[in-house]
């Protein structure tokens, strides 16, 4: 296939990014915005050897799931992917995406329940973080344009909240005006829905920004639930959008939110989840799976700021929340004493290391949630988690593949799958929120693998991936499939050592292909991973 090439193809299925996967004599060709069973003719973009990109020049046939996009700069921004979709498309795309890794990668045959979705798709993120720049006059705000540091000037997301928009446009406004953004990276914006509080975080190269009290005041008569501006200082040459250094200009530094009669302080930097309408029937399934009687002890690894724990709490002997992020800690220091909860204790640890103490000291909570970021529980945390013998396990998880991959090592120690619930957390977008109920299985009915404290400790030459779960992580993140022979090669090159098989040529002179450099670095992506190297 060469580029340009133009060839009439169906779209088959889905790439876990949303893009069509389109075959022509076998050969698959990944296309943004078709649906399943729609006919295209197919321009190619670009030729990978074994698959191609390709745009659609022109639908032939148009499935009855294809809606108008709202948005005006939909397939500009890279916000959205699957605006052109009705609700129940985008809600078979999510549930088979989650259903593929767990079929694939955790290999249960269980089946996963249909996508908890979300009424009025619209409007739901309580946080806008916007890039800006400011440049000869012109002030762009808005979002980076695909695969691009170019910022698409946008006037709302119809996504966000629309508290955010209205003080966007304020702001956008004033940094015309006053001719002061060029020190201006990011604009953080924070709208708690229940109480309409609102923070926005100006995240600047230099503390000092002209015409600032003018801002906040043009703000506060637009809308006046802003309750806290922060300017947020980022001297950094990396992609990291807060810095470490803040300084609160007006306000207290936090904004209140409330989910079903409990009150949450949320401050810049920590994580809330942002769509508050889905959360509440996430942290509702969680505590049906949990399913606790008040005499339960409760670990809540990844706490965030507490929310889930809170949420325990009336029905739980005592919870105990652990999370990394000192800030996030305080505010739910602060959330237990708002709320007047007095059975939840929360520790500002790694959750290996504290998990890991756990063991040693022979702690065995009754339940254990844990609501890791997207690359999942490391091997440490499965490992002490397993070791403490909850009863029972509930998994929140916002990448499906990191999900799958910790859930088949937790069912080949002990535990099983009772259900897989998705939940439509950010609609419009690719991205789907899973939570998993897991039960610990009679010791009978398994074979008890017996973990040693000292494998708790483990170094990176002992945790090891297997050629398919490496070609699995390659697949899921970039839609790239590698061979074992590459796969070895690259194994090879940073010292791992080889089985014969793939090291050695047949006989001296066969010529054996070499792995490309893009596809070298994809394995050397997946091997740190791994903690293969
Ligand atoms: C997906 S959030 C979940 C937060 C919370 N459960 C909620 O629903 O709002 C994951 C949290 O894990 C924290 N985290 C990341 N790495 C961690 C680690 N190694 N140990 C403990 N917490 C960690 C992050 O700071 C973040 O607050």
């Amino acid at each position: 296939m060469n580029k340009n090439e133009f060839v009439i193809g169906t779209c088959e299925n889905y790439t876990h990014d949303g893009q069509g996967v389109v075959k022509i004599d076998g050969y698959p060709i990944f296309v943004k915005g078709i649906i399943r069973g729609e006919k295209a003719k197919i321009q190619i973009m670009k030729d990978k050897k074994t698959y191609a990109y390709g745009r659609v020049a022109e639908l032939l046939e148009v499935s009855a799931h294809r809606i108008k996009p709202k948005c005006l700069v939909y397939g500009k921004c890279g916000g959205c992917q699957l605006q052109h979709m009705d609700r129940e498309a985008q809600q078979d795309f999510k549930r088979e995406k989650v259903q593929d890794v767990v079929t694939r990668i955790a290999k249960l045959p269980i089946r996963v329940n249909p996508v908890l979705d979300m009424e009025v798709p619209f409007a739901y993120r309580n946080k806008g973080q916007i890039p800006v720049d400011v440049k000869h006059g012109s002030v762009k705000t808005g979002f980076y344009r695909i695969h691009s540091n170019d910022i698409v000037d946008i006037e709302q997301c119809l996504i966000q909240s629309e508290v955010i928009n209205e003080i966007l446009q304020v702001i956008k406004k004033d940094l015309k005006v006053y001719k002061n953004g060029k020190d201006l990276r990011h604009l953080l914006i924070k709208h708690a829905f229940s109480t309409g509080e609102a923070m926005v975080v100006f995240i600047s190269r230099n503390r000092d920004i002209p015409h600032l009290d003018e801002m906040i005041a043009h703000i506060q008569t637009v809308y006046p639930k802003l309750k806290t501006v922060i300017v947020n200082l980022n001297q950094r040459t990396d992609n990291v959008i807060l810095g470490n250094c803040e300084y609160i200009v007006y306000g207290d530094g936090y904004i209140v939110d409330e989910l079903q009669g409990l009150k949450f302080y949320i401050s810049s930097k920590s994580f809330y989840q942002i769509n508050p309408v889905q959360t509440v029937k996430l942290y509702q399934q969680v505590l049906a799976y949990a399913d606790l009687t008040g005499q339960e002890k409760v670990l809540d690894l990844y706490c965030g700021v507490g929310t889930i724990s809170l949420f325990l709490a009336g029905q739980a002997k005592l919870v105990t929340g652990i999370e990394i992020v000192p800030e996030a800690i305080a505010d739910a220091l602060r959330n237990v004493a708002l709320n007047n909860i007095d059975n939840v204790n929360f520790v500002c640890s790694d959750a290996a290391s504290y998990a890991k103490e756990l063991v040693k000291k022979q702690q065995q909570p009754d339940v254990i949630v844990v609501d890791p970021p997207r690359k999942g529980c490391d091997e440490i945390t499965l490992k002490a988690m397993i070791k403490m013998e909850p009863q029972k396990i509930v998994y929140v998880s916002c990448d499906p593949a990191t999900l799958a991959r910790d859930l088949k090592v937790l069912c080949e120690n002990g535990y099983e799958v009772q259900a897989i619930q998705p939940v439509d957390m950010f609609p419009q977008t690719y991205h789907v929120e899973t939570v998993v109920s897991l039960v610990r299985k009679n010791p009978d009915a398994y074979v008890d693998v017996t973990i040693d404290m000292d494998e708790l400790d483990l170094t990176a030459s002992e945790t090891k991936a297997t050629y398919q779960e490496i070609k699995d992580y390659i697949f899921e993140k970039y839609n790239v499939k590698v061979s074992s022979l590459y796969i070895a090669q690259v194994k090879q090159k940073y010292g791992i050592i080889e089985r014969e098989n793939y090291n050695k040529t047949k006989s001296d002179d066969s010529k054996q292909p070499k792995c490309p450099v893009d596809k070298e670095n994809l394995i050397a992506e997946a091997l740190r991973y791994f903690k293969m190297i």
